[in-house]
């Protein structure tokens, strides 16, 4: 079947897949897919490059198969048809067509091209159903009824006898037993409240819009029942790649349709779909319409990239860039990661950006061609979706805090905001590795030793991350960022770093308040405004208590050194804190505007213990473990032996071949991975002047002093991944990124081998697979680009710590090793306890 997917053998067929072909919605038909001779066709495409199952030695006389051979192979291909033909004949031999008898009327909202479209495949399904099209204009309902045709949107064409046109709503929606929503976005709340008093409770809405509405973000599947006061309205999208004009000239096509309740969504498959097209079901209503609306923003962003001749490299990677910013925001809001990368998704952002019938591609080419939004827009008798969309787009990101480039650059275009070719520019220079790393989508746990670069590897995220707010932050907006640490020696540390990093930021004020030192001062600075916060526990709950100051736009929470926090007693001080300020997980009061922006807590620490377990359960939702490891090396020898845990625990995942290894070239020396990590770094703080260097630490020191500012080159590592390392198994329990290896001289003069490496635990291997298919080796090359790769995607929670992995119902073996590490620990205090008596 794949042969029928085949791109060039696509091409072949229909001229209208290149990109440069102009074609109005009048176009004359397209050329009809053959019926049989599709082997043929794909042998024919084969045939310039030599097949790999061919013998290729310079033997002229082996270049040709023996008559056996073809022969036998001829029927392999045929039996395996013949089979395929079977098991479609007997699917459709118990096919259902109790729906198609059981209608007997169709409503129709939206006399357009779509509503057209489908109203005149719903009457082909069979003559008796009446079908009753609800229009506004008086012309084109004379045009139906009288002539048999839409005169305004298919001239050339004739409807059904059974499709009639009425204006009057109740005449339309009497008696009907499905209806089609065919009205443009925009315009539906008005349109439905309008016929709302019309309509049946229990009719069920098969939405045809695509888009979101302006203002209130909200997509077909809440405007519908809202508009018509009716939360349990019965709604399914039906989406996917269709141009209305190919669909009345019966083209093959295929549509999903999607609905929480599975049978509608069943019937409504059994109600549409026919030869000619084929419709899936789904019950991802979210992940259907956010594609579909977003797609055609994306698809005037395609259009402008034609319209400037700015040719197919960018096209494609303009659009590859548009498909991961719809995956990201669609999945934070829910979607199906599956749904975007399938037909409603990937299947119609191919349509839209790539086929000039695109009225979105359309406004784009005209737009990118010089043209102005109001002439392009006045000039047109059909919707573009895309345009009001695009206006949505901007608050949506901000509101799921996902950073979308792309699609961002076409709402400024249709805001008359930016031109075209300053987009262009713009988007040009945007870092090259488009964040995550640990600021990014969700709750993070990061088990990591100090001295390795992590206090960088979140406060600079998070510097970006507030210089990328839209309104520009002020003094007087407060806290955005609260940094806990153990220590005023920690704080005194961080704050120097802090200061480093923010000093070319306007507006992103560093600040600290800890034990030992004057209330009254700290209490001035926190009244003035502190961005980003860094406090010891006891004096910042003493601050909370009795200082006022503004925290309510507080964004981020990371415990420094949180096993350290805890060991010094300041376990109950911690879940004021995250009380006071409304943090604990699941719960977000204390917020001026909770919905607006999502916060997000972060624990670092080197050791896991019970207490430590129960700080991430209350303060972490959906947790995520990354590991940043120093490890030990065998003598003699290139394979790590993992600690990350330092347990034994760790080990065994590791023996058992279940940890994913990526490498960014052996040899390298770790200070030049952790110069890469940190170039990444300063990919993502480009524009800021990053001025970092996350060095070793002097032997002593606690944490990483701030080495003298030393401008880091941008870029990743020469060496390429170790992609084949990849494991085979559906889940793996993490993936490892080795950042390279040195030596180190020991005490007694002998050397040692340190490798360095960070690992992203519990991770499903899927994940990591498309990861690395649909990203360029060039944005995985470093350790930390890498890890921003795989940060920025979203996923589903990944076990936070041990117990919940068991209790998830792990094997025994790994039941066993816990109990092994719990019986050591006890024996450890045993002794200790020994010890001191
Ligand atoms: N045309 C396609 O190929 C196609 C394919 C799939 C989905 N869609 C989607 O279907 C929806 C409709 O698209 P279309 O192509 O039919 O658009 P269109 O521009 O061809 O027609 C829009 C219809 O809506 C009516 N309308 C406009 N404002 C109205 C209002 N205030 N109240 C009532 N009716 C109003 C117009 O009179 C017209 O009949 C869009 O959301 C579009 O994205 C279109
Ligand atoms: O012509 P467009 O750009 O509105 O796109 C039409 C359909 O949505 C394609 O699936």
């Amino acid at each position: 079947m794949e042969a029928l997917l085949e791109p060039v053998f696509l091409f072949k067929l229909n001229p209208f897949f290149t990109s440069k072909n102009p074609c109005s919605v009048h176009c004359p038909n397209l050329p009809k897919l053959p019926s049989k001779p599709l082997l043929v066709a794909t042998c024919c495409a084969a045939t310039p490059s030599p097949s790999p199952l061919l013998p290729q030695d310079s033997d002229k006389n082996s270049l040709q198969l023996s008559p056996d051979r073809t022969r036998d192979r001829r029927k392999v291909v045929r039996i395996a048809w013949e089979k395929l033909v079977r098991w479609s004949r007997s699917w459709r031999s118990k096919a259902k067509t109790d729906v198609l008898e059981r209608t007997k009327k169709v409503v129709v909202l939206g006399g357009g091209s779509f509503g057209t479209a489908m109203a005149a495949h719903v009457a082909n399904r069979k003559a008796q159903i009446e079908v009753s099209m609800l229009v506004r204009d008086p012309a084109v309902c004379r045009s139906i009824n009288e002539n048999h045709c839409n005169h305004k949107y298919f001239p050339d064409h004739k409807l059904p006898e059974n499709v009639t046109a009425t204006s009057d709503a109740k005449t339309a929606l009497l008696g009907a037993d499905y209806c089609l929503h065919a009205v443009p976005v925009q315009y539906s709340t008005s349109f439905l409240e309008g016929i709302a008093e019309h309509v049946d409770p229990g009719l069920p809405f098969i939405s045809l819009s695509k888009g979101l509405e302006l203002n209130t973000l909200r997509m077909m599947s809440q405007i519908i029942p809202q508009a018509l006061k009716n939360p349990c309205q019965p709604f399914i999208a039906l989406s996917g790649p269709s141009f209305a004009l190919e669909l009345m000239n019966k083209l093959p096509t295929a549509m999903v349709v999607a609905s929480k309740d599975k049978k509608l969504a069943g019937a409504v498959q059994q109600l549409l779909s026919c030869s000619h097209l084929r419709i899936s079901t789904s019950r991802d209503v979210t992940g259907v319409e956010i594609a579909g609306a977003l797609k055609n923003v994306l698809a005037i962003a395609a259009g402008i990239v034609e319209g400037m001749n700015l040719g197919n490299n960018s096209m494609a990677a303009l659009v590859a860039q548009g498909c991961s910013e719809i995956r990201w925001l669609a999945t934070k809001m829910g979607a199906k990661p599956a749904t975007i990368t399938g037909l409603s998704g990937t299947g119609d952002i191919m349509l839209t950006c790539f086929v000039n019938l695109s009225r979105n591609k359309t406004v784009g080419v005209r737009l990118g061609s010089g043209e102005k939004l109001e002439d392009i827009l006045s000039s047109m008798n059909q919707v573009a979706e895309g345009v009001s969309t695009a206006g949505a787009v901007i608050a949506l990101a901000q509101k799921y805090n996902v950073k979308m480039p792309v699609l961002t650059a076409v709402a400024r275009i249709m805001d008359s905001e930016l031109t075209p070719n300053k987009a262009v520019l713009e988007l040009m220079s945007l870092p090259q590795v488009v964040l995550g790393s640990l600021i990014g989508d969700c709750t993070r746990i990061v088990n990591a030793e100090t001295g390795l670069g992590k206090t960088i590897a979140y406060l600079a995220p998070i510097i970006h991350q507030l210089q990328g707010l839209y309104t520009r932050i002020e003094r007087s907006h407060g806290t955005f960022a609260l940094v806990l640490v153990p220590t005023h020696e920690l704080c005194m540390q961080l704050y120097a770093i802090l200061q480093q990093l923010s000093s070319s930021f306007i507006g992103v004020v560093p600040g600290y308040v800890m034990d030992g030192e004057n209330r009254t001062k700290a209490r001035g600075r926190l009244r003035k405004g502190i961005s980003i916060l860094i406090a010891t526990p006891g004096r910042l709950l003493d601050h909370l208590k009795n200082t006022s100051f503004v925290y309510t736009n507080l964004r981020w929470i990371v415990f420094d050194e949180a096993d350290r926090i805890l060991e010094l007693g300041f376990g109950k001080d911690i879940e004021e804190i995250l009380d006071l300020l409304g943090s604990r997980a699941g719960k977000s009061v204390g917020m001026a505007n909770p919905s607006e922006s999502q916060r997000q807590n972060l624990l670092l620490l080197a050791t896991l213990n019970e207490q430590v377990n129960h700080l991430a359960k209350i303060s972490l939702e959906n947790p995520v473990m990354i590991g940043l490891d120093k490890v030990k090396m065998q003598p003699g020898s290139s394979v790590y032996r993992s600690g990350s845990l330092g347990s034994n625990l760790d080990e065994n995942l590791d023996h058992s071949n279940k940890l994913v290894s990526y490498s960014t070239g052996d040899g390298k020396l770790a200070a030049q991975s952790v110069e890469d990590g940190c170039g990444t770094l300063g990919d993502l703080m480009c524009g800021f002047n990053a001025r970092m260097e996350a060095g070793k630490r002097p032997a002593g020191e606690s944490s990483p002093s701030p080495s003298p500012a030393k401008k880091v080159k941008a870029g990743g590592s020469k060496g390429e991944p170790a992609f084949g390392a990849v494991d085979d198994e559906k889940i793996a329990k993490g993936i490892k990124i080795s950042l390279g290896h040195s030596t180190e001289s020991k005490d007694d003069g002998a050397e040692e081998a340190i490798g360095y490496e960070w690992v992203v635990k519990h991770w499903p291997i899927s994940e990591v697979e498309a990861l690395r298919k649909t990203n360029s080796i060039d944005m995985l090359k470093s350790g930390v680009g890498l890890l921003a790769q795989v940060m920025s995607a979203n996923f589903a929670a990944i076990v936070s710590m041990e117990e919940e992995l068991f209790r998830a119902g792990e094997t025994k073996k790994e039941m066993e090793v816990v109990r092994l590490r719990k019986e050591k620990e006890e024996l450890q205090t045993k002794l200790v306890a020994e010890q001191e008596t």
